[in-house]
This record gives C-alpha cells, structure tokens and sequence, in this order.
C-alpha cells in the first residue's frame, strides 16, 4: 500500500461544546494519509489515476467551513467518511486538531483511522 498525504490543511470553523463557542469560528488543523496505489498513476503519469490530494483538500476545507459540529470526534468522522465515500479511499488516517482550544497545550485533538490498511 502507497500513501498519498496532506498535511497542515487549515481551516475556520464553528466547532465547540461551550456556549461562546457557538458564536465564533476557531481554526482546525487536518493531517490526512490515504491509501493509494500509486503505480497505475506513476506508470501512466495521470492524474485521472492518482488520489488527487487537490481535489480531496478543497473538498475538506469545503465541509470544514460549512460545519458546526460540538465535539471533534463527530467532525473527524465526517470527514473521514466523506473522504472514503467521495474519493473511493480504502483507508485513511485522520488527524485533526484544534489548536486553539487548551490554553496551556500547544494543540489538542483526535486521530482516528478507518478501512482496511491493505
Ligand atoms: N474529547 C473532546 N474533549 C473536548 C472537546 C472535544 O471536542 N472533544 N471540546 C471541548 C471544548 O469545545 C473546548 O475545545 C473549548 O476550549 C472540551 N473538551
């Protein structure tokens, strides 16, 4: 299995479970692996063959502005589902995190990973 990434794709969103946080957009941070077989692409040098991380990063930060989830794990969910259902990836691992969020950590948030590792 090849992995095709993005990293450090940023984005505003309404996402909290306090009440001041309803009103406001805070930024989120995504790190994304895909699965991928790289060699179809690499052998026909075509983006019609690859996992187009372009494609796959608009439509992230897309979902991302438009949310207005409570908790972080609800949102890496979605994002991974939306990311295997769309874009036909077998398996990704998610991380996202909110950077802003604890005042005395650098950064909190969740990885997740779903589908097979094949
Ligand atoms: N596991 C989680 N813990 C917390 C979350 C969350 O989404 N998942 N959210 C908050 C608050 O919204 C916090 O980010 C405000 O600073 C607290 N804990």
């Amino acid at each position: 299995m090849d992995i095709v990434y993005i990293e450090g794709l940023q984005a505003d969103a309404v996402i909290g479970v306090y009440d001041w946080e309803r009103d406001i957009r805070q930024p989120l941070v995504i790190d994304l692996e895909l699965a991928s077989d790289n060699r179809r692409a690499a052998a026909n040098d075509a983006i019609a063959d690859a996992v187009d991380y372009d494609a796959i990063s608009q439509a992230v930060v897309a979902y991302l502005q438009a949310s207005e989830f409570e908790l972080i794990e609800t949102l890496a969910e979605r994002l991974a589902t939306l990311v295997r259902e769309e874009f036909g990836i077998g398996w990704v691992r998610l991380r996202l995190a909110k950077p802003g969020a604890v005042k005395a950590a650098t950064s909190v948030g969740v990885i997740i990973e779903r589908g097979e590792r094949r």
